[in-house]
């Protein structure tokens, strides 16, 4: 059992000998919608701005021509509508609801259009906001949407968790205020999104500084940023950096959010692109890799892929071209004393390594070289080989953490 179980296995990556059979609790969307990426904007807690940074992104990626789509599954503070001055209620048919469009097309549904009167309180418990969410998802027809934002009920408790686990998301973007950068706000909402093997797209800093527009000078109003530090310890990019403007705040209290002045939300904009052609370009990225001349050694015990890389007997160093192996040599393990065998492997040219186990340490030397590693074959190497260069031999990406293979595995 992980030392974390938290009795929870839908919510825990840990592959434990207890783990229970999982429940999938996706919910599909509407057979009429065609959603090509879902992006989730979260918050530690509520009111730094998440709603106010889902619009902005939706407006950024509308300018730029894509389809852009919110759903708000801020249930008990639903904020967007009125940034974007919408009313108008979803036409319902058989088939489902109609999400309403604002002035520049972007599509929308909250439950503030749904509700009699958008000042009543929503007091619904957990399951029944998690339920709305869902419907929203599954009953909505959003038709074609290049990107569908959606503004996250704020912290990390059940309605979020519930959100994460139904709509399959590409990404979330976790937005914090100076405020919360220094508390361990950010820090949670960040291993909630990891222990769900969540991508993490970057950090958002609202109100990072106010410029005063007589004189342009910055004031730091909540202190020095700390964003920088945060993002380095979680590994995480700094996306944005949002000033405090009051024009933004008119323009959302006037409803005129598509229209604000600016490109701050740039940074964050140019990730999603990526994300949107980055699909495509791995699979060609892939392909081309493999189709280049390279060396490919396998680690062997035998004719077999070995168990262990650190401690193998050999190493059949395959040539290939074109996808195809044009020679192999077979050498003897030279044996492993620190840093050893990955620079030896290197110092040969090889590009691809093939193995069962395999100590972090070594993988971490192979990635600083550019050499991609292979771990959780078996079987025969040269079939291993023939498999990686047709594109279905997938890494596990199993690290060898068994304490008394350690040392067999990293082979450093
Ligand atoms: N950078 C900013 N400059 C000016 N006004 C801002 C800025 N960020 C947020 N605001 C204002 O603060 C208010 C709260 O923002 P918003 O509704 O986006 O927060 P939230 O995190 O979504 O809150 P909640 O989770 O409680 O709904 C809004 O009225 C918005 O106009």
């Amino acid at each position: 059992m992980s030392e974390n179980c938290n009795q929870n296995c839908n919510t825990c990556s840990d592959e434990c000998a207890d783990r229970k059979e999982q429940t999938d609790f996706t919910a599909k969307p509407h057979e009429l919608s065609n959603i090509k990426k879902v992006i989730g904007i979260v918050s530690g807690k509520g009111g730094v701005g998440k709603s106010l940074v889902t619009s902005m992104l939706a407006v950024t990626m509308n300018r730029r021509g894509y389809k852009a789509a919110i759903l708000d599954a801020d249930i008990t503070g639903p904020s967007i509508p009125k940034a974007f001055g919408i009313t108008q209620k979803p036409d319902a048919s058989e088939l489902g609801l109609f999400p309403p469009k604002s002035k520049t097309g972007i599509q929308l549904i909250s439950i503030n259009l749904l509700l009699e009167n958008e000042t009543d309180p929503v007091i619904w418990r957990g399951p029944i906001l998690s339920g709305v969410i869902k419907q929203f998802w599954s009953e909505v027809i959003w038709g074609d949407v290049d990107f569908m934002f959606i503004d996250m009920p704020p912290g990390t408790g059940d309605v979020p968790l519930t959100v994460f686990q139904s709509i399959k998301l590409d990404g979330i973007i976790i937005v914090a205020s100076p405020q919360e950068l220094v508390s361990m706000i950010v820090s949670k909402a960040v291993k909630m999104a990891k222990s769900m093997n969540i991508p993490i797209l970057g950090l958002v800093e609202n109100m990072s500084y106010f410029k005063c527009p007589e004189c342009d000078k910055v004031y730091k109003i909540f202190g020095e940023s700390t964003i920088e530090k945060i993002a380095e310890q979680h590994q995480l990019k700094v996306l944005v950096k949002l000033p405090i403007d009051p024009k933004i705040a008119a323009a959302c209290d006037k409803g005129m959010i598509e229209f604000y002045d600016g490109n701050w939300l740039d940074g964050a904009a140019d990730i999603l692109e990526n994300l949107e052609e980055n699909k495509d370009n791995t699979i060609l990225e892939d392909k081309k890799r493999r189709n280049t001349n390279m060396k490919i050694a396998v680690a062997i015990e035998g004719k077999e892929v070995a168990k262990h890389f650190g401690h193998c007997e050999g190493f059949v160093i395959f040539e290939t071209e074109n996808q195809q192996i044009m020679n192999s040599e077979t050498i003897p393990n030279p044996g492993h004393r620190p840093g050893f065998l990955p620079n030896f492997l290197n110092d040969m040219g090889v590009k691809v390594i093939i193995s069962g186990g395999i100590g972090g340490g070594a993988i971490e030397i192979f990635n600083e070289k550019a050499i991609e590693v292979i771990t959780g074959a078996s079987g025969d190497a040269q079939a291993a080989v023939e498999q990686y260069l047709q594109g279905n031999l997938k890494s596990t990406e199993s690290v060898c953490h068994e304490h008394q293979h350690h040392d067999e595995c990293d082979g450093h």
